[in-house]
């Protein structure tokens, strides 16, 4: 719905107007842990986009896709049942039917996923599907990707694009593998370089690269704790909402 709507359709019931706020960045900036907490902050629903360019790119692969042939994979993107549910405290993503957040985060999906997400095809289905699911959301939502200012929601109420430096993306995915791993050691360089490689792919590919929107607020977390970005998040939303 545009800005305009929502609001005379909220203003009719004294409701709060919707918020949409889209969160864009690359890989490891903490789009995810911010927007997830922020959203539970301010009772928002929460999309993760990434997961669902995970779950096209694991039903590809599940279902023997070559996915370096674009064309087989814009014959097949229609194919596959993506459902996310959009509740912060416990996000789902399901793929016909089936549970699909594990799977969605192996190591096979992640190398795939570059690939299969740059094909239009696919990415005019994903965007559909977003569009849909903030159009709904009661009381606005955080939506998070790469192309959500740019292209998906432009006239989201607020835009902010998140970075870091490569090293510190790095000691946070390092972390989280590690985690993964049952504590065994991880190689950051390699974790690195995987990293920019992704950058490089999203960012180079034609439809909707990852890009900062001109209108975004840019926030460096190199050097911040979560909760600083979480709380300066807020407080840019709470602002806009003051604004009108
Ligand atoms: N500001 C921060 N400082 C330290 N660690 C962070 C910060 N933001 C996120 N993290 C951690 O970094 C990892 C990646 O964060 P995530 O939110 O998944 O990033 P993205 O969605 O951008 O890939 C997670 O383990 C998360 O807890
Ligand atoms: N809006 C989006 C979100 C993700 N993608 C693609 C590009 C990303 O490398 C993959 C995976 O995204 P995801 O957010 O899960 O990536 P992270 O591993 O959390 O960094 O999906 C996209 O093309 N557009």
């Amino acid at each position: 719905m545009a800005a305009t709507s929502r609001q005379a359709a909220s203003e009719s019931q004294d409701a709060p107007v919707p918020v949409i706020v889209a969160v864009d960045g690359p890989s490891g900036t903490g789009k995810s842990s911010t927007s997830r907490a922020v959203a539970v902050k301010l009772g928002l629903s929460y999309l993760d986009t990434g997961a669902q360019y995970r779950a096209i790119t694991w039903w590809m692969l599940k279902h023997g896709v070559d996915v370096r042939d674009a064309s087989a994979v814009a014959a097949a993107a229609d194919r596959p049942e993506i459902v996310s549910g959009t509740d912060p405290v416990d996000p789902t993503i399901t793929v016909d039917g089936a549970d699909a957040a594990g799977p969605i985060r192996t190591q096979e999906v992640t190398d795939a996923v570059s690939a299969v997400s740059a094909v239009p095809g696919v990415r005019a289905r994903i965007t559909e599907l977003q569009r849909a699911i903030a159009a709904g959301a009661p009381t606005g939502i955080v939506v998070e990707g790469r192309d959500i200012g740019t292209t998906v929601l432009p006239d989201a109420d607020v835009k902010i694009f998140l970075t870091a430096s490569p090293e510190a993306r790095a000691a946070r995915r390092g972390g989280e593998l590690k985690a993964a791993g049952g504590g065994q050691g991880v190689d950051l360089d390699a974790t690195r370089e995987a990293l920019l490689k992704r950058d490089a792919a999203d960012s180079g590919r034609k439809t909707s690269p990852l890009r900062k929107a001109d209108d975004a607020v840019e926030v460096d977390t190199t050097e911040l704790a979560l909760d600083q970005v979480v709380e300066c998040v807020v407080t840019l939303i709470e602002e806009k909402r003051q604004a009108g």
